[in-house]
């Protein structure tokens, strides 16, 4: 990578109680890559996350974002950093009550001051940018299925232009063709919108699909951060169970057969 990192992660501590979940934790997002972040339930891939959009502020170490190091700033000029970061958290969070017009516009009258007819044009817009059909803005989240709630609130996470996208585990509950298509809909988004993804994940094709590069988290640090093919060969029972049991073998053999088909 010759690019500087838009997001340095230097000496990261984390720990809830006697519970030690970082440890001089160090990670690097650079500008344009989807960067897949793995590693075993409760190594802290979503505290990681948390800990970098500001909602968990941690126990030690720092966190540079854009050059800034944000560690130390008041939440008010945090907050001006944080804008730039389009969050979509597992479940979508999105308001029962509001429809998804009503929903992707929160933040546009929030934060951006845009009036409602503004903000709701603006929201059909992002809705459609995420692949939803013109009728579903005036649906409410429990009248969609789950590969539609999912974009929905990309769409939400997509309102004020962000830089950075973190996304916490977007494909889980999706079935396996749904789970494709959100997949391809991340790239597409990167590659039409200059994103930089920051992805948790356990979803082995999400891996081999979208992400540049692979973060594995393990023994309360990132082990390896590098192309997928590398962090592969590393020696870890963790990795080598991963990559190499029966999923791992099953996602790497249909990437293969994918690209292959593809033409050129
Ligand atoms: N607010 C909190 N208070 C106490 N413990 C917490 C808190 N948030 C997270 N933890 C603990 O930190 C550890 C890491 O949690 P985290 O949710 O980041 O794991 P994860 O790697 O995302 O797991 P999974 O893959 O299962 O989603 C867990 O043991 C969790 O119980």
């Amino acid at each position: 990578m010759t690019d500087h990192p838009i997001i340095q992660v230097r000496g990261l501590n984390n720990q809830f109680g006697p519970h030690i979940v970082h440890q001089n934790l160090d990670l690097d997002l650079y500008p344009r890559e989807i960067l897949g972040v793995v590693g075993g339930s409760g190594t802290g891939k979503s505290v990681l996350l948390r800990s970098i959009v500001g909602l968990n502020p941690p126990s030690g170490g720092h966190i540079t974002v854009f050059g800034q190091d944000l560690t130390g700033l008041s939440s008010q000029e945090r907050s001006r950093y944080e804008q730039r970061f389009g969050v979509l958290f597992q479940g979508g969070a999105l308001f029962t009550s509001l429809n998804l017009e009503q929903n992707i516009a929160l933040p546009l009258i929030e934060h951006a001051g845009l009036t409602r007819p503004q903000s709701e044009e603006l929201a059909r817009m992002k809705l459609a940018l995420t692949g939803l059909p013109p009728d579903a803005a005036q649906k409410y989240p429990a009248e969609l299925s789950g590969g539609m709630v999912k974009r929905a609130a990309l769409a939400r996470a997509l309102a004020l232009d962000p830089e950075i996208l973190f996304l916490d585990e977007p494909t889980a509950g999706l079935d396996p063709i749904g789970a494709a298509a959100f997949d391809e809909l991340i790239v597409t988004l990167r590659n039409a919108l200059g994103l930089t993804v920051f992805l948790v994940t356990h979803d082995l094709d999400t891996l081999y699909t979208t992400c540049d590069r692979v973060a594995v988290l393990s023994q309360r640090k990132v082990l390896v951060a590098d192309t997928l093919e590398r962090v592969a060969q590393t020696d870890d029972r963790w990795i080598q169970n991963y990559f190499h049991g029966p999923r791992g073998r099953a996602a790497l053999s249909a990437h293969q057969r994918h690209t292959q088909q593809e033409p050129g």
